[in-house]
């Protein structure tokens, strides 16, 4: 049976990342999307402003919304303080699967938790399962269309605190216009567009970094 993409940026990990070499492993599934086939990582540069913002926050507690292949999740988790947390939320079974080997490669199982399952159910249940009272970053990365709605979810379930910091992925492509505006004209929010590209490509795109200020 044929495989699917995810598997096929999986065996590319396997064969050209070294086990338990985060940056390996990041470097693999960029050289792969560069080379073979186009995939919704955030990339590697985006990627680099990613890096900036989670070395800037220091966090103890991040939620990723979208693991995909968990790119994002090396690339933060390899950053993170000892004893910090990294919750990241996958609706795909499939993804998810792939996500979880992506990430052992990595040898970063012991910093994340991959929930399979949809961010609308999850996020209610974040204090009461994960003992989590507020996260002090949240990378925003799955339906486009979700970024609005969980963000004012998270707001409703006092997951964020004066100071937590929004990092928004695809905020021009694919577009989030009504997160954008939200964000942008809320007195709660200080927001800040950083340009880039959509990953692998000369398309621009960018990243919204927004402080929620209580
Ligand atoms: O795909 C999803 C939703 S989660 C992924 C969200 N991310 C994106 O959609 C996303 C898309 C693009 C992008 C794609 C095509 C373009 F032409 C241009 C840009 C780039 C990104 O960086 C992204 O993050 C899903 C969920 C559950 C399922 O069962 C399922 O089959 C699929
Ligand atoms: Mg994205």
């Amino acid at each position: 049976t044929q495989s699917t993409r995810p598997q096929r940026l999986l065996g590319a990990v396997q064969k050209n990342a070294t086990r338990g070499d985060p940056r390996s492993v990041v470097q693999a599934i960029d050289q792969f999307c560069r080379q073979k086939e186009w995939a919704m990582n955030v990339g590697d540069e985006k990627g680099c402003i990613l890096d900036s913002v989670v070395s800037e926050v220091n966090p103890a507690t991040v939620l990723e919304l979208g693991t995909y292949c968990g790119y994002s999740t090396v690339r933060i988790a390899s950053l993170l303080p000892p004893h910090a947390k990294l919750i990241t939320l996958e609706f795909n079974p499939d993804f998810a699967a792939i996500a979880r080997q992506v990430i052992a490669w990595a040898g970063l199982e012991d910093k994340v938790h991959l929930i399979e399952g949809a961010s609308g159910d999850w996020i209610p249940k974040m204090t009461e399962q994960f003992g989590v009272k507020t996260f002090d970053l949240v990378f925003l990365d799955h339906w486009k269309d979700r970024y609005l709605p969980d963000t004012m979810l998270m707001e409703e379930c006092g997951l964020l605190r004066k100071g937590s910091i929004l990092l928004a992925d695809n905020v021009i492509c694919p577009g989030t216009p009504d997160y954008l505006e939200y964000v942008r004209s809320s007195p709660r929010y200080e927001s800040q567009y950083f340009k880039s590209h959509l990953e692998y490509t000369k398309v621009e795109d960018g990243l919204e970094k927004s402080v929620f200020l209580g």
